[in-house]
């Protein structure tokens, strides 16, 4: 029998592509909601308790009220809000995070989908604090660039208004209080809060994410090719999308374009050193409505279905 599916948030960014996504699925059936009862609460509460998965593709508050509405024991959820992502008694949605992840969202009832911006530096990150080479309270600074769908609909419509007016590069969270800290720090094993300073690029879609070291401060220093091989090895077991480019030695490199996984769901990691003066960058490339949102949505309904 065919998996009943329910997006709640189907006219959304997020819950747009993952209809796309499904959308040849025969081993499926997707519940639509009709448009005017989009927001309607009987209507939502009556679809979400006949669904074998929920995907919430809504604001937090939208999306802890969906989760509310379901009475029964049945339906499984897929939140791609903030809402849940270090709550207790949910599994966070990285498959590849660590050789046990993605059994962990296979058996889980309730699985939080992870933000667009912490996957890319957890998937660097936690190998180089597992293996010893970055202690767990070095001072870590994330940087990236984002297309603006990542700001979600008001944002999509602000840049498709302003068009070639709208900034080309914008920084933001100014106050350092991005809403993905908690879910970054948690899940990489930072010890500290990270530094992290974001910029919304005038582009639609993708987004590449830096992690800059000053290897010198680390107690026992590693050259470019120790970081590399540490990240190498963890992902050499793990299957799914996370995959790492050769280290490499190039001035520049066009591999670093924001939007060359768009509609992917690949992450390709890189390591840039150079040991002389004990520096290191950190990159990690992807789609952020990819792998970053709807890809990472449908990689974790196919794990919780036994795809
Ligand atoms: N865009 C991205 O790259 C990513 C987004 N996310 C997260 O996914 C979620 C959805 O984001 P995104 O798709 O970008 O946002 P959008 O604003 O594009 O879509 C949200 C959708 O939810 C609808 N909605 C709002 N309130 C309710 C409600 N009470 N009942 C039913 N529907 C409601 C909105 O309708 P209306 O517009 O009419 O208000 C809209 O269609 C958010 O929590 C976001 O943080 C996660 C990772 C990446
Ligand atoms: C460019 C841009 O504005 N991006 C969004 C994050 C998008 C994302 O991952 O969303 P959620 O964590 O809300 O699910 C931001 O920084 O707030």
């Amino acid at each position: 029998m065919a998996a009943k599916i329910f997006i709640d948030g189907e006219a959304g960014t997020t819950g747009l592509q993952i209809r796309e996504r499904l959308a040849e699925r025969r081993d499926l059936e997707l519940l639509s909601i009709p448009t005017e009862s989009r927001k309607d609460k009987a209507v939502r509460a009556a679809l979400l308790n006949e669904a074998d998965i929920a995907i919430l593709c809504l604001p937090d508050d939208a999306a802890k009220e969906s989760v509310s509405l379901i009475e029964n024991d049945h339906t499984k959820v897929i939140d791609a809000s903030t809402a849940h992502r270090v709550a207790e008694g949910w599994a966070y949605g990285f498959p590849e995070m660590s050789r046990e992840q993605a059994g962990i969202v296979a058996s889980a009832k309730r699985v939080a989908n992870p933000g667009c911006w912490p996957q890319g530096p957890i998937a660097m990150l936690r190998p180089l604090i597992e293996a010893g080479l970055v202690p767990a309270d070095f001072p870590v600074t994330v940087n990236g660039i984002s297309g603006y769908t990542g700001g979600g609909r008001t944002m999509i419509e602000d840049y498709v208004a302003k068009g070639e007016d709208a900034p080309e590069y914008m920084p933001y969270g100014l106050t350092f209080k991005h809403k993905h800290l908690p879910e970054l720090q948690r899940y990489a094993k930072l010890g500290r809060v990270p530094f992290f300073q974001p910029v919304v690029g005038n582009f639609a879609q993708g987004m590449v994410v830096t992690v800059p070291l000053q290897l010198s401060h680390l107690p026992k220093v590693p050259k470019g090719a120790d970081l590399h091989a540490a990240i190498a090895d963890y992902y050499a077991g793990i299957k799914g999308f996370v995959e790492i480019a050769p280290l490499e030695a190039s001035e520049r490199t066009p591999e670093l374009n924001p939007e060359i996984y768009n509609n992917t769901n690949r992450m390709r990691l890189h390591v840039f050193a150079n040991d002389d003066i004990a520096q290191a960058l950190l990159v990690a490339v992807y789609d952020n409505l990819g792998k970053g949102a709807s890809g990472a949505a449908v990689q974790n309904m196919d794990l919780m279905l036994g795809v």
